[in-house]
């Protein structure tokens, strides 16, 4: 098949790479001429605009967006709409709002799937987990590029209609908070508590066959071997927010409980009120670079 693929940072570059490895036929682009050379490089056809992309695609347009959310996304679906038609499709593969997504597959003229995306540039080799939402039709087409870029068959499906790949992925991403933040406290708990203990080999012990053993915990362990036991330098800052941010108002809107997703989310708005450092929070600060490569904030 062959595929447009729109940004090509940490994520976008990681389905052309193994989409290229599957034998598709890539055509790229990015604002970043570097990032379109070094896809070139790979073996992607560049592409010097939108408009050119959406050129050199064949009838059938098969568009995969992987720009940061917001703004970016409806620039890149405002250059692409002359270009489509309700046989081409268009794959949002970031995190974007739900309702947005809703909107865009109202308004493009393509068939828009809303693809949550998990695994981060670290969980590059092994593939992504997909969540998409979207016209049927439009997922059984992709599902050759979906085999590619996530696990396999089993790492991607279809969660229903449009919204409902970016509303899964939004509540993804409020459990991931509430994971780190407990991780965070069991271990600043040991790391203030009565023992004096190696971390890492805690982290180590837990992961081989301990209930709690998961990949976050495995980061933590790798965060702790490249760290240290105190963390060394990782600041008390833990950045973004937005994903979770979405999953507690949605929550209230539905009237859900979840607290321990709330609390998270509120630990990291006071990790950037100035304050005595605490130790879940720098732990935070350093597993969101062991899975998304995010930047590690030091004092
Ligand atoms: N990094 C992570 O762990 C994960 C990120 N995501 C989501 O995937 C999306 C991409 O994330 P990353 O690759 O990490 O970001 P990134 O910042 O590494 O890459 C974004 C790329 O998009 C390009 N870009 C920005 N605006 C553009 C436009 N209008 N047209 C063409 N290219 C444009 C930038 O030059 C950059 O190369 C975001 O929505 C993010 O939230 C989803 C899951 C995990
Ligand atoms: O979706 C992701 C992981 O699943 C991204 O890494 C996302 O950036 C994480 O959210 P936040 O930036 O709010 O920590």
């Amino acid at each position: 098949m062959q595929l447009g693929v729109i940004g090509l940072g940490r994520m976008g570059r990681i389905v052309v790479d193994r989409t290229l490895d599957a034998g598709h036929d890539i055509v790229a682009y990015d604002v970043a001429e570097e990032a379109v050379e070094s896809a070139a490089k790979a073996g992607a056809e560049p592409a010097d605009s939108v408009a050119d992309l959406a050129e050199k695609l064949g009838e059938e347009k098969r568009i995969w967006l992987m720009v940061p959310a917001g703004e970016p996304v409806d620039a890149a679906l405002e250059d692409l709409e002359p270009y489509l038609d309700g046989d081409d499709v268009v794959v949002d593969g970031g995190n974007s709002y739900f309702e947005d997504s809703v909107r865009r597959g109202e308004t493009t003229s393509a068939a828009y799937l809303d693809c949550g995306t998990s695994g981060g540039p670290a969980g590059a080799e092994l593939g992504f987990s997909l969540m998409v939402g979207g016209p049927e039709w439009a997922y059984d087409e992709l599902t050759p590029v979906f085999d590619a870029v996530a696990t396999g068959p089993d790492g991607h499906d279809r969660m229903g209609e449009s919204g409902s790949g970016h509303y899964v992925k939004m509540v993804h991403n409020g459990v991931e908070y509430a994971l780190m933040q407990t991780y965070g406290e069991g271990f600043e708990l040991l790391h203030e508590g009565r023992y004096d203990l190696d971390l890492e080999a805690v982290a180590r012990t837990w992961n081989n066959g301990a209930v709690i053993r998961s990949w976050l915990l495995e980061l933590c362990e790798e965060a702790f071997r490249e760290e240290g036991t105190d963390l060394g330098d990782v600041a008390d800052h833990i950045a973004g927010g937005s994903t979770g941010t979405w999953t507690v108002q949605e929550a209230l809107e539905q009237e859900v409980p979840v607290p321990l997703i709330y609390e998270a989310l509120s630990e990291r708005f006071g990790s950037r009120a100035p304050e005595d450092g605490r130790f879940s929070r720098r732990l935070a600060n350093r597993l969101r670079y062991g899975f998304g490569r995010h930047e590690v904030k030091r004092d």
